[in-house]
């Protein structure tokens, strides 16, 4: 190996969402000439369109730097980029376990935000050292002094050394290359004669190399020709290429300790790879596989099924493709009865089962009806077994169930002051515990445990309305807690429809039963006849509304005088057709799924 250890650093950047992450991580790679000015798309790192357009960072990549200090010598910086949404809170604890150090991106016109102290916390947990950085000291509203004192505060980390900078204007960079080379550690001592040990933090598919893997080296070296394993899946892959990215890639022909780079083998699906997982050598392993490795498992489902049931073969093609490239998104085969074939589909989290609904309609061209989105629920039966539900409507009989078990959260929120209150009664709607209130500065910060299920719907949505955007918000799973549950069905013209079913706490079950017969009243045309809408628990019905018949045809008015107007009108309600699907004889808009589940409150 060329260069030395303690002229390597590895580091990542840890931010609250927006406070700048991408933009420095450019601005590293421009000044180390990692790319030339005209060569620099917008945020480099964030290579996906979506994730561009939403401006978050899904996949983590890295690039190797090149950097010449002022004290003259030779680093290689290895920046790893972290996915920047609590989803991928897995993705992002392996990143940085793989590292050394962080770079702590605070917004000094905001402060410190929900994300920030997750992030640090994590970067802490991992032992990082953690060089602050102040970034938009341009913006007219940057109070970079109070900042570093809320950054030392509220986190309890040294911010004195603090660097101050515009990633915007390049203000103050050079500053942030010193600071890594000078206050971030060198990867720890790695053996290069061992056995090989190495980190899996990444992998995605590449339309020409196939499956592309991500590894951190801690011991012994990695290249072409070795038959390596994958320790917690045990299979065995014949090792094709190795490389690094600068950002551009370029092979290399060994990596060793310290080292982080990529390579590719006969390896067929991202889905073969789990990020955290231990790779060695097959004929010589090392002895211990590196601790924490855990695989990602979805923990939102719905059920995604095409508007035209003769697009389910394209959604297929689609599904299979986007799992690709896309371990911890997972599917399986679903009928309803009510919409026909389609897939239920496991998500990290929302945001990641709203990403991949986008991807499937703008990349793949399909008009889909999601269903409700369901956590998974565990079920006690009566016969000591234990049923992870995954749809409400697979839900067996209730005399088989003993206990209903749901996923709880602990989330934290910052919100100014002012916003208090409404938060506070949205928390406590939700069947949140409060757990702790304190300040940060001007702006309360709340710890609450929630129900996940009181989150899915529009949790997220509703703190943004009622605190006019300025609530930040973080969390993470914890544990199982049994509640009183019980499956609603939801019934047009009196039939049950399926992918309208929910499991919803009993003390809630009457209220939310009324709001979504009042909401698909709002939502289903009027047809020819009379339709009741009903929610009932078992067979009791807790609420019902009527849709009126509607009187005439849209075409009666035109007496069949104007034919080329009728067939305006008869195209028209075609139009309208198009996202409705039929159930008995009645026609459901596409937006009713989604829409009857938001509550408002
Ligand atoms: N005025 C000003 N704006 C900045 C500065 N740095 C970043 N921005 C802007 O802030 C917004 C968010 O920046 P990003 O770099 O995308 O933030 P991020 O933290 O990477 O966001 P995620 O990728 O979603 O985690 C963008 O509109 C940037 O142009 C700065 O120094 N000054």
């Amino acid at each position: 190996m060329s260069t030395p250890l303690d002229h390597i650093r590895n580091f990542s950047i840890v931010a609250h969402i927006d406070h700048g992450k991408s933009t420095l991580a450019d601005r590293l790679i421009q000044l180390t000439g990692g790319l030339e000015a005209r060569d620099m798309k917008e945020q480099v790192l964030d290579s996906m369109d979506i994730e561009r357009e939403r401006g978050i960072t899904i996949k983590a990549q890295t690039v190797r730097l090149k950097y010449r200090a002022n004290n003259g010598e030779d680093y290689i910086l290895n920046l790893i980029d972290t996915p920047g949404h609590v989803d991928f809170a897995y993705e992002v604890s392996r990143s940085l376990a793989a590292c050394e150090g962080s770079l702590l991106v605070v917004d000094a016109s905001q402060g410190v935000e929900a994300q920030t102290l997750a992030n640090v916390y994590q970067a802490i947990d991992n032992n990082h050292e953690i060089v602050v950085v102040l970034n938009k000291v341009d913006l007219p509203a940057a109070e970079p002094e109070r900042i570093r004192e809320q950054v030392e505060e509220v986190i309890g980390i040294d911010a004195s050394n603090a660097v101050l900078i515009s990633a915007k204007t390049g203000l103050g960079i050079p500053d942030v290359l010193e600071a890594i080379v000078h206050q971030l550690p060198p990867p720890r001592e790695g053996d290069a004669t061992a056995p090989l040990k190495a980190m899996l933090v990444d992998s995605w598919y590449d339309a020409y190399l196939g499956v592309i893997v991500l590894v951190r080296i801690i011991d012994g070296v990695l290249k072409k020709g070795q038959t390596i394993r994958m320790m917690g899946t045990g299979a065995k892959y014949l090792v094709e290429r190795t490389g690094v990215f600068t950002p551009a890639r370029i092979n290399v022909d060994e990596l060793g300790p310290g080292e982080f780079g990529f390579f590719t083998g006969s390896i067929k699906e991202v889905a073969d790879t789990r990020v955290g997982d231990t790779i060695t050598e097959d004929k010589r392993q090392t002895a211990h596989a590196l601790p924490g490795f855990k695989p990602a498992q979805p923990v939102v489902f719905c059920g995604l099924f095409p508007v035209d049931a003769a697009d389910f073969e394209d959604l297929r093609a689609a599904v299979g493709k986007l799992r690709l490239n896309d371990a911890s998104f997972s599917y399986e085969m679903e009928t309803s009865a009510a919409l026909g074939f389609g897939y239920r589909c496991g998500f990290l989290g929302l945001l990641h089962l709203e990403i991949i609904q986008e991807r499937l309609e703008r990349e793949f061209n399909l008009d889909l009806i999601a269903t409700a989105p369901s956590v998974v629920y565990r079920l006690l039966l009566t016969d000591g077994s234990v049923k992870e539900l995954h749809n409400p409507a697979d839900m067996p009989d209730v005399v088989k169930i003993s206990a209903i078990e749901e996923p709880w959260i602990r989330a934290t929120i910052l919100t100014p002051d002012d916003y208090l209150g409404g938060i506070l009664k949205l928390c406590q709607d939700r069947r949140g515990i409060q757990a702790d209130l304190s300040y940060v500065g001007k702006r309360a910060m709340l710890t609450y445990d929630l129900p996940l299920n009181e989150v899915v719907f529009d949790f997220y949505d509703r703190l943004k309305s009622i605190s006019k955007g300025y609530a930040s918000f973080d969390y993470h799973l914890t544990d199982y807690r049994e509640g009183d549950l019980v499956k609603m069905s939801i019934l047009v013209n009196e039939e049950p429809v399926d992918a309208l079913s929910m499991l919803v706490h009993r003390t809630a079950a009457e209220k939310r039963g009324r709001q979504m017969c009042e909401k698909l009243k709002e939502l289903i045309p009027h047809h020819l006849f009379k339709i009741p809408i009903q929610a009932a628990i078992g067979g009791k019905v807790i609420a019902r509304e009527t849709i009126s018949a509607l009187r005439k045809d849209v075409t009666a008015k035109c007496y069949g005088g104007d034919v080329s107007r009728k067939r305006k009108l008869l195209d028209k309600q075609k139009e309208g057709k198009k996202r409705m699907r039929q159930f008995g004889k009645v026609d459901i808009p596409q937006e009713a799924f989604i829409q009857a589940l938001k509550m408002g409150d």
